[in-house]
């Protein structure tokens, strides 16, 4: 409207002067008189005061456009390509008058469809592809809505207006003005087409009065301070209720409806085409063309609702996508990504992005970048990707870079705890004030000095880290790229994690609480595979676990044996005093002696145990001792040992199940079932930490819902082992995204020692206590949700009519009112079981705990982590939690997922 005005009022000001200069001006302008003084009356004129000018305010609401009969003057909107209709008027020279259909010109320099076929290097094939299109139209489109023109129009049209000599002039015109001023309600005038009109084009009247439907929103001219800084410049806000599409005004938030990735605003299936015309730079409001994208819906960019491909054919959507993906408007503005301290220039930009390896997902913001190694992150944090090395972008890195506060220099940037900590999994041992160079290849080296230190990406176990923690795998001989190509770890887990947007369940507990079954039991229960490499892993650990228990049981035998001896030796001596020379060598032999075979065996296995290296021994010496194995289970002597198990404290429980089928399990060719995997000790990776991913259905909150028509969430279950966190557990910081705290501790615990350092022992209930407030008490888990799970319940049942609660000293006020009922299970009346008592005693004593440490609630879980029920209630129940918690937050969500809303209206 500003644009109109200016026609009439010639001398206002106009940040338009500079191109206007360009064209033929017709105005006069009066001068300042130097002459003598005249002696008859000057007529006068009078400034004008702009604010005086009676102007019509631009309709703010839409509401009121909606049912007016008032007939509107609207902004022509110069980001669209010439309907059919209006070509053929163009050409024909036909009169054109108030036009019932929007009228526009594909001609916004490079922000519009000629535009982005003149600058952009994907232009011949956009070309091509309206080229081979032959006849290009959004034949889909009802009634009078806008077409793409066809190819043979628009070269027609360009030829045209090459010839007269003046469209591309009135093109560099406009796009001048859209780069620089982006002004989108910029009117075509008399003025401006006089001496520029395409040949056959009739001058279009200065006002042209349109539907007043087809557009609702207004955009004022921005000022020309603003107006110049086009990143600023910005869509006005607009006041319509949730819900609602932005034009008709109509339907709730379940309707489906399309954004736009300017200002937001929502259409409704019956409005988006014509709020959004044909498109030339994406999902736009026709009025936002030229404008920059909001940039939270970058990685929204190129990805079509299920809405808009059914009102679209496939070429025109692929089409639109591209132009919304590829055309300059919508690009990363470069200044606004600042690498080293130094905002990018454009040529910096075209480098970053043209380079083999570029960053994923770039966004404004603020990163560091270690042209060496290829280590690329956001200021302030650690590593997240790895790039091309070598590139010339930025400034220097700087040593506080990444903030790390490790004393360790890699490539001058002090690395942060979960890189230290990496290289401390991965055997690389640093401490304090060391400068290491690490290269692009992924090779460490001492500064000054030669030796290389092993690619760390190689083990197994650094990728399972890397993966968790999102950090970059750096390359290694197998994988030279470092990529994410033939690279299974990484495939699954980096980058799984980044795009689903899982929920992370943070499990941890004492050592032997039962993490590693818990996370077993979950990998079972929802049917995630064991990989090749996990069943490797754990098929060696039983069968080195088997070595172990059969060594327990040997010096059980020798404990045994002896016991008799001397038995026996005590009362030879009583039964016949004086010297014994005639005791024969089979006085010594006992059910609990073995051969000189299998003796030689079981010394050298039991020194194996002793020295500690039975992990390394085994399982490379199965092969060689399976037969042995067989031998000895078969062995009377050990047969009776294993009789008397129950004496043998060091025996774990799950012991029997394995050595019941010793001979199996030995056998090169053993094959670990599900139980024998569940049963195992220990867990896979060597560092403790694990991780899967599962989906479950949708914790109902809504009784009145169908089952099985909830959606289901990803969740991600994490395992570490305490031993793995360090001193005060220091490393817990590094699993600062987690939802909830899975907190294990054992109920079999209150009567237990643990086996602590210098014959120190301590109760393990004590034990479990104090890792539990050190966790809750972690300055990253402060506003977290705990689930607390009392574990081993089927133990806690068995031992507790036989060793009282009160063992342990946390316990001693535990007087359970016993009913009278107790005894008789079966009675119907509702009574707990002892063990069901001392389970919510527990409970209660560990939630007063947690609320006076953190002022919140402690949610519990009773689980035999044994069982696949109980552990499928736990998971289920901190599924329910997170829920909650995202009920309680603002719903965002629904709003904006209207993309992917499928649900069908009207
Ligand atoms: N009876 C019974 N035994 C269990 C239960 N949960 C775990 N166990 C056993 O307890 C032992 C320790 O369990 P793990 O899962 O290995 O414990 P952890 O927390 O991983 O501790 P680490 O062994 O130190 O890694 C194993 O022998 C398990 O089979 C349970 O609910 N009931
Ligand atoms: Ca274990």
């Amino acid at each position: 409207m500003a644009g109109f005005l200016r026609k009439l009022l010639p001398t206002l000001p106009s940040n338009h002067d500079d191109d206007d200069n360009h064209h033929s001006m017709e105005y006069s302008f009066a001068m300042e008189y130097h002459g003598p003084p005249v002696t008859y009356d000057v007529p006068l004129a009078v400034p004008v005061d702009i604010d005086q000018v009676p102007t019509a305010a631009a309709v703010v609401s839409a509401s009121l456009v909606d049912n007016s009969s008032v007939p509107v003057i609207q902004p022509i909107v110069m980001g669209k390509p010439l309907s059919k209709k209006l070509v053929d008027k163009l050409k024909s020279g036909s009169e054109m008058t108030a036009l019932g259909e929007p009228v526009g010109l594909s001609a916004r320099g490079s922000s519009g469809a000629v535009g982005s076929l003149n600058g952009d290097e994907s232009a011949p094939k956009l070309l091509d592809a309206i080229r081979s299109s032959g006849r290009f139209g959004f034949s889909k489109i009802h009634k009078d809505s806008y077409e793409l023109l066809g190819s043979s129009d628009m070269l027609q049209l360009s030829n045209d207006c090459k010839d007269g000599g003046g469209f591309e002039d009135y093109l560099s015109h406009v796009s001048s003005d859209s780069s620089e001023s982006g002004v989108s309600s910029e009117v075509l005038s008399s003025e401006d087409s006089k001496t520029e009109k395409p040949r056959h084009v009739k001058e279009p009247s200065s006002v042209t009065f349109r539907d007043p439907e087809s557009y609702d929103i207004f955009q004022e001219e921005s000022d020309h301070a603003e107006a110049r800084n086009i990143h600023r410049r910005r869509a006005p806000e607009r006041n319509v209720k949730k819900g609602l599409c932005y034009r008709c005004l109509k339907g709730n938030r379940f309707t489906e409806k399309e954004v736009c990735i300017v200002c937001s605003a929502k259409y409704c299936v019956s409005c988006v085409l014509r709020a959004m015309g044909s498109m030339p730079e994406g999902r736009k409001c026709v009025t936002c063309i030229g404008l920059p994208i909001e940039e939270s819906r970058r990685r929204t960019l190129g990805k079509c609702s299920q809405m808009l491909k059914r009102l679209l054919s496939d070429l025109e959507i692929e089409l639109i996508m591209r132009y919304e993906l590829l055309c300059e408007v919508n690009q990363l503005p470069h200044e606004l990504v600042c690498v080293n301290g130094e905002p990018l220039s454009q040529e910096e930009m075209v480098f970053l992005k043209s380079c083999p390896k570029p960053p994923k997902k770039l966004k404004p913001g603020r990163y560091w970048y270690d042209k060496v190694s290829g280590l690329w992150g956001k200021e302030g944090h650690r590593p997240c990707q790895i790039i091309s090395p070598q590139l010339n972008v930025g400034g220097q890195i700087k040593r506080n870079a990444s903030n790390g506060n490790t004393k360790i220099l890699v490539n001058s940037r002090e690395i942060t705890e979960v890189e230290h900590w990496m290289m401390h999994v991965a055997g690389i041992r640093c401490v304090g004030n060391i400068s290491l160079w690490l290269s692009a290849d992924g090779t460490y080296q001492e500064e000054g000095q030669k030796n290389m230190i092993d690619p760390i990406g190689n083990k197994s176990g650094v990728r399972l880290l890397c993966a968790v923690f999102s950090l970059p795998i750096l390359p290694d001989s197998a994988n030279p790229s470092g990529g994410e190509v033939n690279d299974p770890v990484n495939e699954v887990g980096l980058n799984r994690l980044e795009q689903k947007a899982s929920h992370k369940l943070f499990l941890i507990g004492p050592n032997r609480s039962g993490t590693s079954t818990i996370f077993k039991q979950a990998k079972l229960l929802y049917n995630v595979p064991f990989s090749e490499d996990e069943r490797q892993n754990i098929k060696f650990m039983i069968q080195t676990n088997l070595y172990c228990y059969l060594g327990i049981l040997l010096e059980g035998r020798e404990r045994f044996e002896e016991e008799i001896l001397t038995e026996m030796q005590k009362r030879q001596s009583v039964d016949e005093p004086g010297p014994s020379g005639n005791t024969g060598l089979t006085q010594d032999k006992t059910i609990y002696s073995i051969g000189p075979r299998l003796k030689a065996f079981s010394d050298w296995l039991l020194q194996v145990m002793v020295s500690g290296n039975l992990e390394v021994i085994f399982p490379a010496a199965t092969r060689e001792y399976a037969p042995l194995v067989e031998e000895l289970w078969k062995d009377a002597a050990i047969q009776a040992t294993y009789n008397r198990r129950s004496e043998l404290k060091m025996l774990p429980r799950v012991a029997s199940y394995f050595l019941d089928q010793s001979v199996e399990v030995s056998k090169v060719d053993y094959e670990p079932s599900d139980v024998d995997i569940l049963y195992a000790e220990g867990i896979t990776s060597s560092n403790g930490l694990a991780c899967t991913e599962f989906s479950l259905e949708d914790v109902d909150l809504d009784p009145h819902n169908q089952p099985g028509t909830l959606p289901s969430r990803r969740f991600e279950l994490i395992r570490v082992h305490p031993k793995n966190l360090g001193d005060n557990c220091k490393w817990l910081e590094m699993f600062e995204d987690v939802g909830i705290v899975l907190f294990c501790v054992s109920l079999s615990d209150y009567d237990e020692l643990s086996d602590g350092l210098n014959g120190f022992s301590r109760n393990k209930m004590l034990e479990s206590k104090k890792l539990f407030e050190r966790v809750v008490t972690h300055p990253n888990f402060e506003h977290k949700d705990f689930l607390l799970i009392l574990n081993k319940f089927d133990l806690l049942e068995e031992k507790i009519d036989l060793s009282p609660l009160t063992k342990c000293e946390w316990f001693h006020d535990f007087t359970p009112v016993v009913s009278h009922n107790y005894n008789s299970r079966s009675s119907i009346s509702n009574t707990h079981s002892l063990a069901q008592i001392a389970f919510h005693y527990i409970a209660l004593k560990f939630k007063t705990l947690f609320y006076s440490l953190t002022g919140r609630k402690l949610y519990v879980s009773s689980v035999t982590g044994l069982e696949p029920d109980t552990v499928g209630e736990a998971l289920t129940y901190a599924g329910t939690i997170l829920k909650w918690d995202e009920e309680k937050k603002p719903n965002y969500v629904l709003c904006d997922s209207s993309y992917s809303l499928d649900t069908s209206t009207s």
